[in-house]
């Protein structure tokens, strides 16, 4: 795992925009600071007694300049920072979703998806929140700080009344360090319950059919309602602290003010202080306050934020563990065959083989059907075929090329693999169809539905080709949806197709004529078939029956009809069904 810098990184490639932005800010900030001075100043002439009209008009052309030099410098130098914290924010989420792209099929089926929106929606917006305020905080609040003191110092107010009246003031970073690790902690525990949430959100919404079919609703909700208390009761405890934090710094900037008044107060009447310094005193110490209150927050959110940033790097630094090797080439596949060598496989951290010692050649333009009770492992081969996950060495070979010799992109843009439960996006069946090539001229796109057998449906839709499917669009059948993406699979016209179970939601008549027309139009192209019926593999050239992760018969169909065994078993049982089926008819 390479640790990630991502925030260091950002500021690093842009330091020179920051330091612009900082510099205006400090700048106004410096401009700020005479604002006391200025009214100092200005009761000393009230007092002595000689203050005339221009003198108060230049006073207020004074104020209003020191005012707008610093609305203007300050206001350019946060708006620069507010939007580097968006750019960051935009790179950080285009990164995220980059990396999203690359993790394994494994990492998601062990960690879900709810949780990596959450970091992509809840984290990167706390880190923008917390480095934009941050910076323009921390540079406005560190510059008006010093320019008080060095202002105090230049204008005769004695530094140990300076120091007697800030000393409160001086509590702040003790108390900081006490409130940051707890503050810290609770908020990564709010975080996290966010991202259960929408996990849990996210689980509940894909789910919705099977909810209202069971009638299960408050059983749902009641389970939604304990992420939602949980966000709750750990958002409380994150308030608590941080309220009892925010309180105390106005507190100390209060006890700092009772001391100026005391103090100064005492001084002035004893003439050590001028009434101009001690009002410019008060003043200084009021313009302090905020910024020491800014401090609190932006290290508030720091903390906050610093949990998130540590969970958005950790992530960037995960590495999918299937991987083009060194060496790897791209493949030609047109005219591959597939040999499997003696492979046995177990999935990360399962604790039973779920393959064992399959060997098995496809000849490239042959027909492979592969049958199987559920779970004897069908899924799993056609998986390793595309490293979605990965076999060992010397185990898949094409064109008596390792499958590790190859790169990833090159095997996967080869095969197409249609899947029992395609996903279809929520966009037009068209471009759910041309999903593999965009650009694919729209006869192309209505002969793969023909072949797919979906043609005749789509065409009765008021849009047809158009029609936008998913959210606010039409929804498919389970048959037509299954259709849909063996569209998209035909259309890919690879030189190996995997159909995986892909037509089992189909009545027989229309599966045969969906394997009729496949078979004729991939003469010379390698077809795998996996189903559960036999009528949809027995053209194949060869047929392999898996039981528990073994290969326990091969041959063709009429072999496999001679041998005793399950394909023999299967056919009578799916034979007298359909005899039962015609009878009832
Ligand atoms: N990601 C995984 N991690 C661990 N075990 C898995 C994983 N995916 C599948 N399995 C297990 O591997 C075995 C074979 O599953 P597979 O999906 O390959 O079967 P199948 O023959 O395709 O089944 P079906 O006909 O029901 O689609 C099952 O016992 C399943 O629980």
């Amino acid at each position: 795992m390479k640790p990630q810098r991502l925030l260091f990184n950002y500021i690093r490639s842009n330091w020179y925009l920051y330091a612009i932005a900082v510099s205006f800010t400090m700048t106004g900030n410096v401009i700020q600071s005479f604002y006391p001075k200025v009214i100092g100043d200005f009761t000393d002439q009230l007092e002595l007694g000689d203050i005339t009209r221009t003198a108060i008009v230049d006073y207020s052309l004074l104020l209003l300049a020191v005012g707008l030099s610093f609305g203007l410098l300050a206001g350019m130098g946060q708006y620069m920072i507010m939007r580097l914290g968006r750019r960051f924010e935009f790179y950080t989420r285009n990164r995220l979703f980059v990396h999203f792209m690359t993790l394994s099929e494994n990492y998601y089926s062990k960690h879900g998806v709810g949780k990596w929106l959450s970091y992509v929606i809840n984290d990167v917006t706390a880190v923008r929140e917390s480095i934009s305020a941050g910076i323009n905080q921390t540079a406005n609040a560190t510059m008006l700080i010093i320019s008080a003191v060095f202002m105090m110092l230049i204008n005769d107010i004695p530094y140990y009344l300076i120091i007697a009246c800030v000393l409160p003031l001086l509590v702040i970073p003790w108390i900081v360090t006490r409130f940051g690790p707890i503050i810290r902690g609770r908020s990564m525990k709010v975080q996290e319950s966010l991202g259960k949430m929408t996990e849990s959100a996210e689980e509940q919404f894909g789910g919705i059919r099977v909810t209202k079919k069971f009638a299960v609703e408050p059983i749902m909700i009641d389970r939604f309602g304990q992420t939602v208390d949980n966000i709750r009761d750990n958002q409380l405890h994150l308030v608590r602290v941080s309220s009892l934090f925010q309180a105390l710094i106005p507190f100390l900037g209060a006890l700092s003010f009772i001391v100026t008044i005391l103090y100064g107060g005492y001084l002035t009447i004893h003439n050590t202080i001028s009434l101009g310094n001690f009002v410019a005193l008060t003043l200084y110490i009021r313009m302090m306050v905020n910024p020491l209150q800014q401090i609190g927050n932006v290290i508030n959110t720091m903390q906050r934020s610093r949990a998130s940033l540590t969970r958005i790097n950790d992530l960037l630094s995960v590495e999918s563990e299937i991987q083009d090797s060194l060496e790897a080439k791209p493949a030609d596949l047109s005219h591959a065959g597939v040999a499997i060598r003696h492979l046995s496989y177990t999935y990360p951290g399962a604790s039973k083989e779920t393959l064992h010692d399959i060997d098995l050649t496809v000849e490239p333009g042959k027909t492979l059907g592969i049958i199987g009770k559920t779970g004897s492992g069908k899924t799993t081969l056609m998986k390793l075929l595309l490293r979605v996950y990965d076999s060992p060495e010397g185990t898949i070979l094409f064109d008596d090329r390792d499958i590790h010799e190859l790169t990833i992109e090159s095997l996967r843009s080869q095969i197409a693999y249609v899947p029992q439960d395609g996903f279809l996006f929520s966009t037009t069946i068209r471009d759910n169809i041309a999903f593999f090539r965009r650009e694919s001229g729209f006869e192309h796109v209505e002969k793969a539905a023909r072949q797919a057998q979906i043609y005749d449906s789509i065409a009765a839709f008021p849009e047809q080709f158009e029609t936008k499917l998913g959210e606010r669009g039409i929804t498919l059948s389970g048959g037509q949806r299954q259709r849909t993406s063996l569209a998209r699979g035909i259309i890919k016209n690879a030189p190996l197709l995997i159909m995986d179970d892909s037509v089992s939601a189909v009545d027989a008549v229309t599966e045969t004529s969906i394997v009729n027309s496949i078979r004729k139009e991939r003469k010379s192209k390698t077809t795998i078939l996996i189903a559960h019926r036999i009528s949809a593999i027995k053209h194949a050239d060869e047929i392999v029956v898996l039981n528990e992760g073994r290969i326990v018969q091969r041959g063709t169909h009429k072999d496999l009809l001679k041998q005793q065994g399950l394909y023999a078993e299967l056919y009578t049982i799916q034979e007298e069904g359909s005899r039962h089926v015609d009878h009832v008819r």
